[in-house]
């Protein structure tokens, strides 16, 4: 978000530095952005996405690609005033908005008609819209416009200020959350594009480098997103057990593993469904995140676990104590109960407000590591532990 925020003074301190800048990166990296490789480039990342099944990043790679191209053969010759128009008011509006939409939930899948079609508009689009013959335009605007070069004989104000606009309604939307759980790379490439975009104007190499950059964020996403889909547990969004076994091999002497394990959590699901359950394991893995001293992961179905990398079991019980105490107090809406059986039930029900507030425990097993005591053994007496404060009556903490 932060860049966003910046992108106007990146933009506007770009287009002050830019000359030695792109002569000093010209001299260094130019080979980076002759059209062959970056072309390679370009089947590299797709195939590399494809391979991963991440078919998602086609339509990232379409939209910088489509927009190189079309850029590059636009700049090429002198622009006329209609395409200089375009390129200055309408494009950097429609990169954002591809992103917003690219960002968002309404994507549909690649490997459908809809998805076909998405992929080939935004290829497509800003070649079309810059070789477009468009009347709309009052010709008393085209009239008092000149060539080339766009940027000085408008000013950069205009565009700042529409670039300034389109940051704040991203931002806005990603607030919130109109178009649901946007990726925060969709902001760094809108950022990267219409920096690009901006620079192209007075130098079209510029353009080439935003491609390069674009392509080499995929890269990264790419990276990161197999990372998460190995490591992080898709519902509680922590890590989960093969992150677990991967840090509790760097855990020192002085350390300690918790259990942590929902109360009646059979009862809970049967009493309110499967997916109210899986809304209270993701309120207690956003509330571990919050905790302090300890790491936390999902051990599996309705188990936690903590490592703490000391020993002080004061520290460790005030930090346990703090969580539990989060938990039991934290008011989960659900919805009240469903159907009425019968007409009387359901008048009987009628007025009364649709959703309840629920509280859930947990109970947690605490095991300080002992001299030569093997990982294993640790999980496994922390579980014993644990079952102990099941016996003792639940949402309580034992530690050993
Ligand atoms: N909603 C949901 N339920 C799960 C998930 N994983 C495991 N469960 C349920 O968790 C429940 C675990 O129940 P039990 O192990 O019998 O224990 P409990 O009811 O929590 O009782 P105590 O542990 O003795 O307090 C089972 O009903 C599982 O179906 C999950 O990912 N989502």
């Amino acid at each position: 978000m932060p860049f966003l925020i910046a992108l106007p003074l990146i933009v506007w301190l770009a287009h002050l530095f830019a000359t030695p800048f792109a002569q000093l990166l010209h001299a260094h990296v130019g080979w980076l952005t002759q059209a062959t490789v970056l072309y390679v480039l370009i089947a590299v990342v797709a195939t590399l996405a494809g391979l991963m099944r991440q078919w998602s990043w086609w339509y990232w790679l379409g939209l910088s690609s489509g927009l190189w191209f079309a850029l590059e053969s636009a700049l090429a010759a002198p622009l006329s005033a209609q395409s200089g128009w375009l390129l200055q008011h309408v494009l950097p509006w429609l990169v954002a908005l591809c992103g917003w939409l690219l960002s968002s939930r309404v994507r549909p899948s690649l490997w459908t008609p809809a998805g076909i079609i998405w992929l080939a508009v935004l290829i497509t689009w800003p070649w079309l819209l810059l070789n477009a013959q468009l009347d709309f335009i009052p010709q008393n605007v085209v009239d008092g416009l000149q060539t080339t070069p766009v940027i000085d004989t408008i000013g950069s104000g205009w565009l700042a200020l529409s670039l300034a606009l389109a940051v704040l309604l991203t931002w806005t939307i990603r607030r919130i959350k109109v178009l649901s759980q946007p990726r925060q790379w969709a902001e760094l490439f809108i950022g990267i594009q219409l920096v690009g975009l901006v620079l192209a104007l007075q130098y079209p190499f510029s353009l080439r480098l935003a491609l390069v950059a674009v392509l080499l964020l995929v890269v990264f996403g790419l990276a990161v997103q197999m990372l998460n889909l190995a490591y992080i547990d898709e519902l509680t969004q922590i890590p989960g057990r093969r992150a677990l076994y991967s840090d509790m091999r760097k855990l020192g002497r002085r350390s300690a593993v918790t259990m942590l394990d929902v109360d009646h959590f059979k009862k809970f699901n049967d009493t309110y469904g499967h997916d109210v359950g899986d809304q209270v394991l993701k309120l207690i893995g956003s509330q571990l995140k919050k905790g302090r001293g300890f790491k936390c992961y999902r051990y599996g179905g309705e188990e936690f676990t903590l490592l703490f990398n000391h020993q002080d079991s004061d520290r460790i019980e005030q930090d346990l104590e703090a969580v539990r105490t989060q938990i039991a107090n934290y008011p989960l809406r659900v919805r009240a109960k469903q159907r009425p059986k019968s007409h009387k039930q359901g008048r009987a029900q009628r007025g009364k407000p649709a959703t309840k507030s629920v509280r859930v425990t947990v109970s947690m097993g605490c095991a300080l590591r002992q001299p030569k005591e093997s990982e294993q053994a640790m999980i496994k007496r922390a579980d014993t532990l644990l079952y102990k404060a099941k016996k003792a009556g639940r949402n309580c903490v034992v530690i050993s």
